[in-house]
């Protein structure tokens, strides 16, 4: 992959008129408010008018959807597809499926904001084989599984669909190219590099191997080698990369299959947001007869009276997300929460006006998908409330498995209940509070203080690191400033590792250290 130059026309002032050409894409980002480009935005959005394959890495929450999605309207203007066709004009592939609804969601916006026609599918089934002549043109948005890759046959026919499709993005690219996800989407993308069938006797023999193992051979060929000239854009992107070394590098996979791709990692990618207030809370030694179950209930309580005394930082509406190991924890915690805990009292009259309401939901199975949406669907800005509506706090608990990529409105903490397993896990579910530049808190109940991703957040971050939850709630209410490193170097870092040694007056009072900026930097994979 090649090295992304600084661009010295780049600045932080630059405006979206500089930005876009479209006038109406110009209206559409007017009418969702948004005044100036994020960094990532101002990068991505050129680079990818060039037509060339781009990945890039940027924080949490810097708007990388629109990054891609803004470049796709674009060219939709200057290129409309010829003649109607069965294939969508571009697909989008996300890890899970309340991603699928919030992408679709915000492409659905877009499209009637800005008058470009663009019809979201959330399902192959939902583009037409025979389009008539006047639909708009649809792009699909699916999870790996939600496109056809098992057999030859069903490649295919997945091929067939995707005949005269334009552009694929790869969104929360280390999941969707990693772990599970890398046999199924490698099928796909060969496909679709290709536009030719594995399986078929043309087909190079280790393609045969890929389809009947359902992985990616180590002799496969460079997929940058079969690529043929009716090649679309390929667009990856996320906030965090696996580490070079890991054994399912998806640098290696990148450089491999699209090794003329753009790489560019943005400044603050692996950084948790300036202004993220990060907490450490030092789980109580386990006795008999302690409840965890019931301490988190009491964490949660003590987050939401903490929102409740500073209100005047925090909108009216409010969102808490619990974040368990799993599902079975994520509903112990919930019904210990709402068996247990009384409703926070208001604010005091004429100070900031809040009164707590709880509404807590255990999200499990299919409940949990249909909560996100209609969450997610919630504008940030219709936090104004009717005269006679209450202020809300939302406290929703969840598993692990839903923090990648949801951009729910209003988040204001997240507990982190069981401790992350690794530092991708932290940056992803930190990752969702402190969006677009809001303020937010992450409050991580840590068991064991001596852990090395304890040792890589005091080293990076400057958390408060605290033994009590009395100290907790008398924190104070401003938003964080504190600048953050990147902690990109501790990916690797597991939680079933002790650390070597943390000094012990770093983990009792906000660490002192003040971080010094990362050098700019774009990277070649
Ligand atoms: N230029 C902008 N100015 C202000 N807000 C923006 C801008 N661009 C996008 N946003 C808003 O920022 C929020 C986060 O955007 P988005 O979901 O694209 O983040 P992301 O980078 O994909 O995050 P993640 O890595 O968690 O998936 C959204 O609510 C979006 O509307």
């Amino acid at each position: 992959m090649t090295t992304a130059q600084p661009d010295p026309n780049d600045s932080a002032n630059t405006t979206w008129r500089a930005l876009l050409s479209d006038p109406a894409l110009l209206v559409g980002v007017d009418a969702l408010g948004l005044k100036v480009p994020t960094t990532i935005q101002r990068k991505a959005i050129p680079a990818i008018r060039n037509q060339g394959d781009v990945a890039f890495v940027a924080q949490t929450g810097s708007g990388k959807t629109l990054a891609y999605l803004l470049p796709l309207l674009e060219r939709l203007r200057n290129q409309p597809p010829t003649r109607p066709s069965g294939s969508p004009y571009a697909l989008i592939i996300v890890p899970n499926q309340p991603l699928v609804w919030q992408i679709s969601a915000v492409v659905h916006r877009l499209a009637r904001l800005t008058g470009i026609p663009l019809q979201p599918a959330t399902d192959l089934h939902q583009v037409p084989i025979k389009p008539t002549a006047t639909a708009a043109p649809f792009v699909l948005i699916v999870t790996p599984e939600g496109l056809p890759a098992g057999s030859p046959r069903q490649v295919r026919q997945l091929g067939q669909r995707l005949e005269t499709t334009q552009y694929v993005v790869v969104d929360e690219l280390d999941i969707c190219l990693g772990g599970s996800f890398e046999a199924k989407s490698t099928m796909q993308l060969l496909w679709i590099l290709t536009r030719s069938v594995p399986g078929h006797a043309t087909a190079p023999r280790t393609w045969k191997y890929v389809v009947a193992e359902n992985a990616w051979s180590p002799n496969a060929p460079p997929l940058c080698s079969l690529a043929c000239p009716t090649r679309c854009q390929f667009v990856f992107c996320g906030a965090t990369l696996s580490p070079k070394t890991s054994k399912t590098s998806v640098r290696a996979y990148l450089r491999q299959g699209f090794p003329t791709a753009q790489l560019l990692v943005n400044n603050d990618a692996f950084c948790i947001a300036p202004q993220t207030t990060e907490v450490l809370v030092q789980q109580p030694p386990a006795r008999p007869g302690w409840d965890k179950a019931a301490y988190i209930a009491q964490v949660v309580d003590a987050v939401v009276q903490r929102l409740n005394n500073h209100g005047v930082y925090w909108p009216q509406q409010s969102t808490v997300i619990v974040f368990a190991k799993n599902s079975a924890n994520a509903t112990a915690y919930y019904r210990t929460f709402t068996a247990t805990v009384r409703a926070s009292p208001p604010a005091a009259e004429g100070a900031v006006g809040i009164a707590t309401t709880l509404y807590v939901k255990s999200l499990d199975a299919d409940e949990k998908a249909d909560i996100l949406h209609r969450m997610s669907t919630v504008s940030p800005t219709s936090g104004s409330l009717k005269r006679d509506q209450r202020p809300l706090v939302t406290v929703v608990f969840t598993a692990n498995s839903l923090h990648r990529g949801m951009d729910l409105p209003c988040v204001r903490s997240i507990v982190l209940a069981d401790f992350v397993q690794n530092i991708g896990q932290y940056i992803h579910c930190a990752g969702r509070t402190a969006r677009a530049g809001q303020a937010g808190e992450v409050v991580s109940v840590v068991p064991n203080m001596d852990h090395r991703i304890v040792q890589a957040l005091v080293q990076c971050n400057s958390p408060y690191t605290i033994d009590s939850l009395d100290e907790y709630v008398r924190l104070p209410g401003q938003p964080c400033t504190t600048p953050k490193r990147s902690l990109e170097p501790f990916l690797g870092a597991s939680s079933t590792k002790p650390a070597q040694q943390v000094p012990s007056n770093a983990l009792l009072n906000h660490a002192s250290a003040t971080p010094t900026a990362d050098p700019k930097r774009t990277e070649s994979i």
